[in-house]
C-alpha cells in the first residue's frame, strides 16, 4: 500500500507575493491530532516530492488546509504556489509532531507563538474545543515582517469569533497578538522581544510571564526556537522531553535551515 494518498485541490488563497493557502480533500482515513504536520508533495519528474507540513485545517473538519510560503527555487513550493483547482496532491498517511496540547500541564494561559507559517497548526489548534478546557485564556500570536503577511488575521478576529459551535467558547477565551516587525503596527517588533520585554503581556492585560500558570507552544524558524526557548528557560519553563511527557512548552521547526 502506498505511503500517499492523493488528494484534490479545492481552493487556493493567494495572500502575498510570499504566501498562500490552500484546501484540498480529506481521506476518511486520515486521523491526526490538531498541531500536528504531515508529508504533502507532488509527483516531479515520476517521483514523489514531498515536505513537511503543518496541518492548518482542525481534525474535526472535512477538508485539509495548509498554510505555505513560497521559496522562489524551493523545490516543492516553486511549483506548489501554481497549484489550482481540481490539481492533485500527495498527502503522507502518517502525520506526526510535537505541538500536542496533552503534552502541556494544565494552566491559566495558553501562548501559542508562531512566525510566518509557523502559524499554521495554532490554526488547528485553536479551533479544538480541547484547547479551551485546558485553558482559561489562548492568546495566539502572529509575528511577520509586514502588516500584509498577516495572513488569516480576519479570519481569527471576526469569524471565529461567530462560529456556528465554537464562536461563543472563542469569543471568550481566545485572544490574537499580531506583530510586525518592520513596518509601523500597533504592536511593532519581534516575538521574542515583545514577550522578553513584558511588553506583550502589558498590552494584553495579562499577568507578567509565570511557569506556574502560563504554558506556550512554539513554532518557527530554528534561530526564532532558540531565542524563545533562551527567553522560557531562563523563567524557569521546562520543554517537554518527548511526546507523551508533558511539560511546561512544546515546540516545532516549522522549517528547516540549510
Ligand atoms: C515540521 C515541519 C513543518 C513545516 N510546516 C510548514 C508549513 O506549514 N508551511 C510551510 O510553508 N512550510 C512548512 N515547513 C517547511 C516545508 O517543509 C518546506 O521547507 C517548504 O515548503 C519549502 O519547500 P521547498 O522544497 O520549496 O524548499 P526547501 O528546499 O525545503 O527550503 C528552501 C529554504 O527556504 C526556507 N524555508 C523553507 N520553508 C520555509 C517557511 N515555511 N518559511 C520561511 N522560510 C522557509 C529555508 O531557509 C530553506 O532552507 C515545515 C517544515 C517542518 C520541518
Amino acid at each position: 500500500m502506498s505511503a500517499f494518498d492523493t488528494e484534490r485541490v479545492l481552493a487556493v488563497r493567494h495572500w502575498t507575493p510570499d504566501y498562500f493557502s490552500f484546501t484540498a480533500t480529506r481521506s476518511a482515513g486520515l486521523r491526526f491530532e490538531n498541531g500536528q504536520f504531515v508529508m504533502i508533495g507532488l509527483h516531479v519528474d515520476g517521483r514523489p516530492l514531498l515536505r513537511a507540513y503543518s496541518i492548518a485545517s482542525a481534525n474535526w473538519e472535512e477538508e485539509l488546509e495548509f498554510f505555505s510560503i513560497k521559496v522562489q527555487h524551493g523545490p516543492l513550493t516553486s511549483r506548489l504556489q501554481h497549484l489550482k483547482e481540481g490539481d492533485e496532491i500527495l498527502v503522507g498517511r502518517k502525520p506526526t509532531g510535537t505541538l500536542l496540547i496533552h503534552d502541556l500541564h494544565p494552566g491559566r494561559n495558553l501562548y501559542l507563538l508562531g512566525t510566518g507559517t509557523g502559524l499554521a497548526p495554532f490554526l488547528a489548534v485553536i479551533k479544538d474545543p480541547a484547547t479551551y478546557e485546558r485553558f482559561a485564556r489562548v492568546i495566539v500570536c502572529h509575528g511577520v515582517r509586514s502588516t500584509a503577511d498577516l495572513a488569516y488575521r480576519d479570519y481569527i478576529e471576526r469569524e471565529l469569533p461567530n462560529h456556528e459551535y465554537l464562536g461563543e467558547t472563542i469569543a471568550r477565551q481566545l485572544r490574537y497578538y499580531p506583530a510586525v516587525s518592520r513596518e509601523e503596527f500597533v504592536h511593532r517588533g519581534r516575538l521574542t522581544d515583545l514577550m522578553d520585554s513584558g511588553r506583550m503581556m502589558h498590552d494584553l492585560g495579562l499577568e507578567p510571564l509565570d511557569a506556574a500558570h502560563d504554558r506556550a507552544m512554539i513554532c518557527g524558524s530554528p534561530q526564532m526556537l532558540a531565542d524563545f526557548r533562551r527567553i522560557l528557560d531562563g523563567r524557569g519553563f521546562t520543554a517537554a522531553p518527548r511526546i507523551g511527557t508533558p511539560g511546561e512548552y512544546v515546540f516545532e521547526r516549522a522549517f528547516v535551515e540549510k
